[in-house]
């Protein structure tokens, strides 16, 4: 989904969308507490239909806690939320496909059955749901393995099958809680690829996670959360512009009038200067490194990156909790 910035008013914690979008998830106040701790603590989330969405931030921030609000497993003590049109989540939950953080199938099943049991969970025949649970193993490589007890398999091939079984009864709306921990690399590159997949047919796709290189590959929108508030929720480009681009200019000449252009805090290092893209933009400099006879030999303007953004955002504190957070096995 391509979303020109000039659509967006900003406002609140980031950005809001045009009334014409149609949203699969509206959420706004929400708070929960926990014998008088604030787990949630106001939180707003618009979810376009179709869109990927991350919850981005570090352990305890209450991502899942968010997302249990969001599925109707637990209610808010404030505030409102809408899924898939409806005011009670539990009511379209046939319509929802769940991977919950807390990972688990029945270790007697086999693989086509315990996709068969998810899905009779979300009203599908056992009969149907076994032929469907054989299909998606053989399309998504793990043929091999349909009949192979849960027990027998490693834990990351036995969370691929959870992840099938949240997926067979072909959901509007998919939530997935830290879908990428326990996967080896080689799987978070097929589940990136499934996720994708799912957003281009029309589904729309929710996850949480505290690693950010997965939130800026993969997301149209995300929502950065840390001690359960959202100080943005918007577009990934729209988070990184909070910040200045950064220059790096490369000059044959070390000096003459031209220099007075450059930004008096910028760095220099050899034939390199690095500084923060005036707010003037990067004309006027041009003009004068031309104008000067600078010899430009090179130039890049780049966006930041959703790490500097996320610390600007959320404060060295929550970044610092994130980066622990990304260290931990979980
Ligand atoms: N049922 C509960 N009772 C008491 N405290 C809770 C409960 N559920 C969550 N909390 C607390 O609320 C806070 C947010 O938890 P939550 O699980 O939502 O965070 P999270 O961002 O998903 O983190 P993690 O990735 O570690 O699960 C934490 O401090 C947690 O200990």
């Amino acid at each position: 989904m391509k979303i020109e910035l000039g659509e967006w008013p900003v406002s609140g914690n980031g950005v809001e969308l045009g009334s014409d979008v149609e949203l699969a998830i509206e959420a706004r106040g929400l708070v929960k507490r926990f014998d008088g701790f604030t787990a949630v603590d106001g939180v707003d989330l618009s979810v376009p239909k179709g869109s990927i969405f991350g919850i981005l931030g570090p352990n305890g921030a209450g991502k899942t806690t968010t997302l249990r609000i969001l599925l109707g497993i637990i209610d808010p003590d404030e505030g409102f939320r809408r899924v898939l049109g409806s005011e009670q989540p539990m009511q379209v939950a046939r319509r929802i496909g769940y991977l919950p953080e807390e990972r688990g199938l029945y270790p007697a099943m086999k693989a086509y059955e315990a996709i068969a049991f998810l899905a009779s969970l979300r009203g599908v025949p056992l009969k149907e749901g076994r032929r469907k649970g054989r299909e998606l193993l053989e399309e998504h490589g793990l043929g091999y393995a349909a009949d192979r007890q849960i027990r027998q398999m490693s834990k990351g091939m036995a969370q691929q099958v959870q992840l099938l079984g949240t997926l067979v009864h072909e959901p509007d709306l998919v939530v997935f809680d830290e879908p990428f921990s326990g996967l080896d690399a080689l799987n978070q590159g097929k589940l990136e690829r499934m996720i994708r997949a799912l957003a281009e047919r029309g589904t729309t796709v929710i996850f949480s996670t505290h690693v950010i290189a997965h939130a800026e590959r993969l997301c149209d929108r995300i929502a950065i959360i840390a001690g359960g508030k959202v100080p943005f929720a918007g577009p990934v480009d729209v988070a990184r512009d909070r910040l200045r681009p950064q220059v790096r200019l490369e000059t044959r000449q070390h000096d003459g009038p031209w220099r007075a252009a450059i930004p008096a805090d910028a760095r220099h290092e050899g034939a390199f200067w690095y500084f923060t893209l005036p707010e003037t933009g990067i004309e006027p400099l041009l003009r004068a490194l031309i104008e000067g006879d600078a010899g430009i030999l090179s130039l890049s303007i780049e966006r930041a990156g959703l790490h500097d953004a996320f610390v600007a955002i959320a404060g060295e504190a929550a970044a610092r909790a994130l980066e622990e957070s990304a260290g931990e096995p979980r």
